[in-house]
């Protein structure tokens, strides 16, 4: 995420998101530019009102010629009819194309996300990553519906509005270029110092939502530990932090709106002036130079525009900045499928070296485990339990020696092909906002209604459902906060049963239940346990005395490995953990 892009880069990144979309956008493009000849001709017809009224009291003894009068006012109102048609449908095909780039791009974001190996979200904070696809994505929406338009419209302005004005004058069009360089550079010269302040207020607002988000989930925990005051100091100082980059930054842009302006008057003052002589001597006519101060504001609009727009344009800079620097990230490359796997007859750790940063966490790890086989992983916090189970899943892979199913490396294999094999059943269940029913599907999107009570029934979990209100059809919320955290255990089993994995890895809870939902817990287990090979971060007896294997875990090494009876004869490190943890349950 080091390297910043430029902004051509950025343009080149957003070009290919654009150009699905680009017969509408072309369309509304083009009646943009209409909509700017139109604008240019408009000032020059009303001054003809002016002429033609002058024309009357000079030469007609004021004797006004109304025909001539309502024929300009007609081709006025002709003009001004096509004017706002073309606002309108290019309104529409605009919007069209850009609301549909967006959705395109939050595509991307998330089929990147899927696509990213684990360890980038191990460095990321969550907020960031949603600020990336809600603020950047909807930053850059604005920018877009609000700039694109506004920016062309303003560079045709430029051309139309010039011509226009040379038309009438050449001295009083040369007196406006002199301006010029002087508004582009008080314009761009201050856009160019709030840049960095931009930057600066789109990272405050993601600390902002990372801090909110943290206060959310936190949320129980805060008020436990009575660290009210300790999490609104944190959130006061993003606060702050945001309110001072967000005044540095807009006090830097407003600046530029009222010093273009003041140029402006200025150069409409010399060019009154010049233009009122030149209307005495003849040389113009006054509806002529009623036209040309108009033109003044018009050619000064562009680039005043431009700046009034610097807020939207370099926040969207930085938003695609952020956008297109992490859908450049290099993905997690996946093999083809060209092993194929039926049967998991054999699992096996070969001399397994890892670490998830330079040191090492483990080295040296060996077992074997064959079908069917329940293996009891155990071990003091911080061992290396759930480490040994994010390797069989390939979330980070070995820097040494190897993982192999059925004798084959598990690099060799797709991930998909891989994480196919396994069901989980964790700790830290996971459901979604969604219907009961809906959830426990997630593992087989092919299960039908009645797969889906099978499933409930062996997982002892049906009977709870029934006493729902809404049963399978009944909502859980986003946190899953209105469901115990036994029941959502049983939920999470249920799950991983409709799956019907050939490999299980299950997180047992530490935390205790009352004791008849600890009873249809430890029944649900065994039930998907039941014929599969199953990896057990076990801290229940039952469970260890039942495994396998019991793998004995100690700083990232696996001590002991045998059966309960044996390992218990052996007066070790198991017989000492069995005596500390598990001999009173
Ligand atoms: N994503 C990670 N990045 C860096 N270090 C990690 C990561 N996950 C775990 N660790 C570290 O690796 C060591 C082993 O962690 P692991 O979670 O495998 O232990 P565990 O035996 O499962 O512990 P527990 O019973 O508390 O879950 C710990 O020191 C932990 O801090």
């Amino acid at each position: 995420m080091s390297k910043k892009l430029r902004f051509r880069e950025c343009l080149e990144h957003l070009y290919p998101y654009l150009k699905r979309h680009q017969l509408k956008l072309w369309i509304g493009l083009f009646l943009v530019v209409l909509m700017q000849v139109i604008y240019a001709i408009m000032p020059s017809v009303e001054g003809q009102i002016t002429s033609q009224l002058q024309y009357d009291i000079m030469y007609r003894d004021s004797h006004i010629q109304m025909d001539k009068i309502v024929h300009i006012l007609g081709i006025l109102l002709c003009i001004f009819f096509v004017k706002i048609t073309s606002q309108f449908v290019s309104a529409f095909f605009l919007t069209d194309s850009i609301q549909k780039t967006m959705e395109d791009i939050r595509q991307s974001v998330q089929a990147k996300i899927n696509h990213l190996p684990v360890q980038y979200f191990d460095q990321q904070e969550t907020g960031d990553l949603l600020s990336r696809i809600t603020n950047d994505v909807e930053t850059l929406s604005n920018a877009l519906q609000q700039t694109l338009s506004r920016v062309i419209g303003a560079v045709c302005t430029f051309f139309f509005v010039s011509f226009m004005m040379f038309r009438i004058n050449l001295t009083m069009t040369l007196i406006v270029y002199l301006a010029l360089p002087l508004i582009a550079l008080i314009s761009f010269g201050l856009i160019k110092r709030s840049q960095p302040l931009f930057d600066a207020q789109q990272q405050s607002l993601s600390i902002l939502s990372s801090s909110v988000n943290e206060l959310y989930s936190g949320f129980d925990e805060i008020m436990a530990y009575n660290q009210q005051e300790q999490a609104k100091k944190s959130f006061d100082i993003a606060n702050d932090e945001m309110r001072k980059t967000g005044f540095r930054a807009q006090f830097a842009s407003g600046l530029i709106s009222p010093s273009t302006s003041l140029v402006t008057y200025i150069t409409i003052g010399c060019v009154a002036w010049y233009g009122c002589l030149q209307v005495l001597s003849g040389t113009i006519l006054l509806g002529e130079l009623q036209a040309f101060i108009r033109y003044i504001w018009n050619i000064n609009d562009p680039i005043a525009q431009l700046s009034q727009l610097s807020s939207a344009v370099q926040s969207a800079f930085s938003a695609m900045n952020r956008l297109f620097t992490f859908l450049a990230m290099d993905e997690l490359e996946d093999k083809e499928e060209l092993v194929l796997i039926h049967e998991v007859d054999t699992i096996e750790f070969d001399h397994v070296r890892f670490g998830y940063g330079e040191e090492d966490l483990m080295s040296d790890i060996s077992f074997q485990v064959h079908r069917g086989e329940r293996v009891a992983i155990v071990g003091p916090t911080g061992a290396g339990k759930t480490t040994l189970t994010n390797l069989l899943l390939r979330f980070y892979d070995v820097k040494e020696g190897s993982i192999k199913i059925n004798g084959i490396d598990i690099r060799q294999f797709s991930y998909h092909q891989l994480r196919d094999l396994f069901g989980l059943v964790l700790q830290d269940t996971w459901l979604f906002e969604g219907s009961i029913f809906e959830n426990l599907k997630y593992g087989n999107p092919k299960a039908d209604m009645s797969d889906v009570v099978k499933a409930s029934k062996q997982a002892n979990v049906h009977h709870y459902i029934h006493t729902l209100k809404g049963g399978y059809e009944s909502m859980i919320n986003e946190s899953g906060s209105n469901i115990s955290q036994g029941e959502k255990q049983l939920l999470t089993i249920a799950r991983a049963l409709l799956k019907d994995p050939q490999i299980l890895i299950l997180d047992e809870a530490t935390s205790s239940v009352d004791t008849r939902l600890e009873a249809r817990l430890q029944a649900a287990m065994e039930e998907v346990m039941k014929k599969r090979t199953s990896f057990v971060i076990a801290h229940r007896l039952s469970t260890i005395v039942n495994a396998d294997l019991i793998l004995v875990m100690e700083h990232g090494k696996i001590i002991e490995t045998g059966r309960h009876e044996e390992l218990l004869a052996k007066k070790g490190a198991y017989y000492t953990l069995y005596n500390a943890q598990f001999s009173q349950q």
